[in-house]
């Protein structure tokens, strides 16, 4: 495997990004893949395009897709540019990187998006397994707002007006949130229903198209996770794929540290249900969608599976990590997640003295999205993931 290569982000000011030793890490084998399958295709699933929703646990299912496209030597559909898919724009297939030489399709898309149906289609065979992911809308509501503060214009500005009132800027922002937001500007797209905005929806306003524009989605989608039962959606990914649970084992990724997370009483989260009633409205209704796959699957079935899913993933906590919830600070370039200036993200110590091929193992189980990404954008193209295109 190559080194791991650094990346210099455009936007890498703040000092938790920043690359503060000159060590350079080789990731060790991956201790999953059959010896040789640098050079072979060996693909055994099916190809699967997953939208990586914000802030719902998504980066924890990517992983595992991470995992499984590295050991099956998949072509990932990456972005051309950066991580994401010129996010917050519609999804276009020419925002796809190129076919890598010599193959005729990808078989993985799992970089964020907002998602345009037919144009993943064009990009992704026909025999593409869609999957998503859905988060309770008032804990994805504060997570967005908190993680996302500068980068969402309503939210800065609600985080400005905040400012020594010693009240939340997520607080302030629901009281009114039409005094921060306006309709037309860009990038405020997660700054109401922000599911319902990654899922391509008019994430606006309620109109008549919805119930179709939900039902279209429902056909369209072989699963839709819902984090809350988080365990549960993966052993039905897992049936869904064929992975077994060393394969699904996780563990949490891309967690904000405890004093990250603002505290809501009733009436703010009533108020974050209101402001987001469509994402109300679309994760009920992909609840409700759930339980029903998870009938077919049988509930029974689904409760053992689940038992033995969350042994395999204890067992790869013991195995790997040494230490929980460690502060950026603290943590090796490789495992540092990305952190914004309003939220601190946890990230992992893994397990010293462990053997050549567990390292490759755990580093990868423990890897945040920037890193594993570049790994295998690198491991793809033999360069380096581009930066975003000057303006
Ligand atoms: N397994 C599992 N179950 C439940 N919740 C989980 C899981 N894995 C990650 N998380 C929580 O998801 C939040 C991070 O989401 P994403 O990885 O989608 O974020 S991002 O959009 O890629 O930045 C982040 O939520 P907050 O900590 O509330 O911000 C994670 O704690």
């Amino acid at each position: 495997l190559h080194k791991h290569r650094e990346l210099e982000p455009r936007a890498a000011v703040e000092s938790p990004n920043q690359r503060r030793t000159a060590e350079r890490h080789a990731l060790a084998p991956n201790t999953l893949s059959a010896p040789g399958v640098e050079r072979g295709r060996e693909r055994m699933s099916p190809p699967v395009a997953f939208l990586k929703t914000h802030r719902t646990g998504a980066s924890t299912v990517q992983n595992i897709l991470f995992r499984l496209g590295e050991r099956e030597n998949a072509a990932f559909a990456f972005p051309s540019h950066t991580l994401q898919f010129h996010y917050p724009e519609r999804f276009r297939a020419s925002f796809v990187d190129e076919l890598p030489l010599g193959l005729s399709e990808f078989d993985l898309l799992c970089s964020h998006m907002r998602l345009d149906l037919q144009e993943v289609r064009k990009v992704m065979p026909q025999n593409t397994i869609f999957i998503t992911l859905l988060r309770d809308p008032i804990k994805t509501f504060e997570s967005v707002f908190r993680y996302h503060t500068s980068s969402v214009p309503a939210f800065l500005r609600a985080h400005r007006a905040a400012s020594h009132t010693g009240r939340s800027a997520l607080s302030i922002f629901v009281e009114s949130p039409e005094t921060f937001w306006h309709p037309n500007e860009t990038r405020n797209g997660l700054a109401k229903n922000p599911l319902s905005f990654d899922m391509g929806l008019n994430h606006q306003k309620w109109n008549g198209s919805w119930p179709e524009d939900l039902a279209r989605l429902e056909e369209a989608f072989h699963l839709v996770m819902i984090a809350e039962h988080f365990d549960e959606s993966l052993v039905l990914l897992g049936a869904l794929l064929g992975l077994d649970h060393e394969e699904l084992a996780y563990v949490r990724l891309n967690a904000r540290a405890r004093n990250s997370i603002t505290e809501m009483d009733e009436k703010t989260q009533a108020k974050i249900r209101s402001w987001n009633v469509l994402d109300t409205l679309l994760y009920d209704y992909f609840v409700q969608v759930f339980w029903e796959k998870a009938a077919q699957f049988g509930l029974e079935r689904l409760k053992l599976e689940t038992a033995g899913l969350r042994g395999s993933v204890e067992k790869v906590r013991q195995r790997c990590i040494s230490r929980s919830e460690v502060a950026p600070g603290e943590l090796e370039d490789l495992l540092r997640p990305w952190q914004t200036d309003t939220a601190t993200i946890v990230g992992y110590e893994v397990r010293g003295n462990l053997s050549l091929q567990d390292q490759g193992f755990c580093v990868r189980m423990l890897l945040p999205e920037l890193q594993y990404h570049s790994h295998l954008y690198f491991r793809q193209y033999a360069r380096d993931m581009r930066a975003a295109p000057a303006d």
